[in-house]
């Protein structure tokens, strides 16, 4: 095999200058607000031995980066939604100036087995479809801009001139397993030319909605490893991708473990002596009983409470108050420390115990809340660019005392939000007034990017059931009348097969005429 034609003066001048480069590129004003717990010349190590850097993702994700940091500027905001066809993305761009590549839809659409959002389908379903997406745009662009480039300098002010290549945001789950997948799928979405990515804190497997339960979550060192991981690679190929630093901590009820002692205050315990969860679910089965009712009636039994709040049941006021002034004097306290503290401050002994309520899976009980939320933001946010807290529901007080904290502690930081598709306004508190301003009172508080990520479940199925209806009973008539017409008698005209400059005939003409001066347009 031939060796690596190098003199060693000439591998460590090399190496040098990628260092030089590396360092370089993270103190610009697109990286210099991010932190790593690695340096350059780790990364510098790790690289190939020739430039493999991707151009494509790092020019969307610079473009996206100044779109963001503008609307931050302007308070206002960006709203997009959530699609995986090349159909819909070309419309797109007369609307939104970004995508998003929604791993829900992926669930449904692009894989062998369709199936509800629990990320459970392969680790390069969403990177591949940000490669078709980035394609079509890469597509369009082409022929436009060809199109354009066809008529003399004097006409093209009338013609059509969209910038296709708006850029992709796409979802990353959680990372789908170990790290080395988190690095394999970061990969995949950098070469397939995407802007931004997000990474998440729900524990793999356990992203469920149909159990009556909430979500799973994992340790905030799993979670901000998994964010490291995902910068580690990007730096690896010297990408300028941005990271969205989604948490899913709002309203989850379980954690996986309890190894970080900063989620130790959250985690819940029995403060009764009663036979473990998992036992009575188990003879429950047995009995045909109904397990929810046994649940809930066990959590009753045990008297569920943090250790704080357990502390607090027994305590007498000025044994709480000296317990938690205490507590307080140390941002992060474990179980073990509280518990010491507790036998300091408060006569009597706490009886608490997060071993029996766990679930069969081994999962531990988590009392969820706002500042739980933050501090996990909070610790995420110099891995990443953007900070999405993912709500189970659209609680207002909740929303801005979220971003509040946050920016008290990254004044600049830019945030995301996305409408889940069965958000209810109105029961949760919202005037109609309300919310048709939500987007821009949420742009006031940073929230510069807003995605409705399942329009193409909901409201595509929609209108391809209402089209359906109308085929079926009318025919070409009502084709005519509700579709073609309209379509045609818009301005601009809505894009569509009877304009070749849309689908692609004069581009491939251009092919033609290159090599073989045929036309298929002009025959
Ligand atoms: C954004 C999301 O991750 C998605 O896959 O589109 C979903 C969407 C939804 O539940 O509506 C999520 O927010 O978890």
């Amino acid at each position: 095999m031939p060796k690596l034609n190098i003199s060693i003066d000439e591998e460590q001048k090399n190496f040098e200058a990628d260092v030089a480069a590396i360092e370089k590129q993270w103190s610009s004003p697109r990286q210099a607000h991010l932190k790593r717990p690695y340096d350059a010349r780790t990364i510098a190590a790790l690289r190939n031995s020739i430039d493999a850097t991707p151009s494509a993702s790092s020019t969307q994700a610079l473009k996206l980066w100044a779109q963001l940091r503008e609307h931050n500027r302007n308070g206002t905001t960006e709203l997009t939604f959530g699609t995986t066809d090349p159909t819909v993305v070309s419309q797109m761009a007369k609307h939104q100036q970004t995508v998003y590549v929604s791993g829900a839809l992926c669930g449904f659409s692009e894989v062998a087995i369709p199936g509800m959002d629990h990320a459970d389908y392969p680790w390069d379903t969403v990177p591949k479809v940000v490669a078709k997406v980035f394609k079509s745009q890469l597509w369009h662009d082409q022929r436009q801009r060809q199109f354009r480039l066809r008529h003399p300098k004097e006409k093209r002010a009338q013609l059509e001139n969209w910038d296709y290549l708006a850029p992709i945001v796409a979802d990353g789950d959680m990372g789908f397993g170990s790290l080395t997948s988190t690095m394999k799928m970061a990969k995949e979405f950098v070469d397939a030319g995407v802007a931004m990515i997000h990474i998440d804190d729900l524990a793999i497997g356990m992203k469920k909605f149909t159990v009556g339960q909430g979500r799973t979550v994992v340790p905030t060192s799993e979670y901000l490893d998994r964010l490291r991981t995902v910068r580690m690679q990007f730096d690896i190929m010297g990408a300028e991708t941005l990271l969205l630093c989604r948490c899913d901590t709002d309203h989850s009820e379980f954690i996986t473990s309890v190894i970080d002692e900063r989620d130790h205050e959250y985690v819940l315990g029995a403060t009764n002596k009663v036979e473990p969860l998992k036992d009575s679910l188990v003879k429950a089965q047995a009995e045909g009983k109904d397990l929810k009712t046994v649940r809930s009636e066990w959590k009753d039994k045990a008297g569920l409470k943090t250790f704080d709040e357990a502390v607090k049941a027994v305590a007498s006021d000025s044994e709480y108050s000296a317990y938690t002034a205490e507590v307080l004097k140390e941002k992060f306290r474990s179980l073990s420390a509280r518990r010491e503290i507790a036998s300091k401050t408060v006569k009597q002994d706490i009886f608490f115990d997060w071993e029996l309520p766990r679930s069969s899976m081994g999962q531990y009980m988590f009392k969820s809340s706002v500042k739980a939320v933050v501090e996990r933001a909070v610790a995420a946010a110099p891995l990443g660019d953007v900070t999405w807290a993912r709500m189970d529901a659209p609680v207002w007080d909740d929303i801005v005392e979220f971003h509040t904290k946050v920016r008290e502690v990254y004044p600049d930081r830019l945030f995301a939000f996305g409408y889940t598709g069965d958000y209810e306004y109105g029961k949760a508190g919202f005037s109609p007034e309300q919310v048709k301003n939500l987007p821009w009172d949420l742009a006031k508080m940073g929230v510069v990017w807003q995605v409705q990520p399942i329009w193409s479940l909901q409201g595509l199925n929609m209108v391809a059931d209402q089209f359906g209806k109308l085929w079926a009973e009318e025919g070409i008539a009502g084709y005519v009348r509700d579709i073609q017409a309209p379509a045609l008698a818009q301005k601009p005209m809505a894009d569509g097969f009877e304009k070749l400059s849309w689908c692609g005939g004069y581009l491939a003409d251009a092919f033609f005429e290159t090599v073989a001066g045929e036309s298929i347009t002009e025959r």
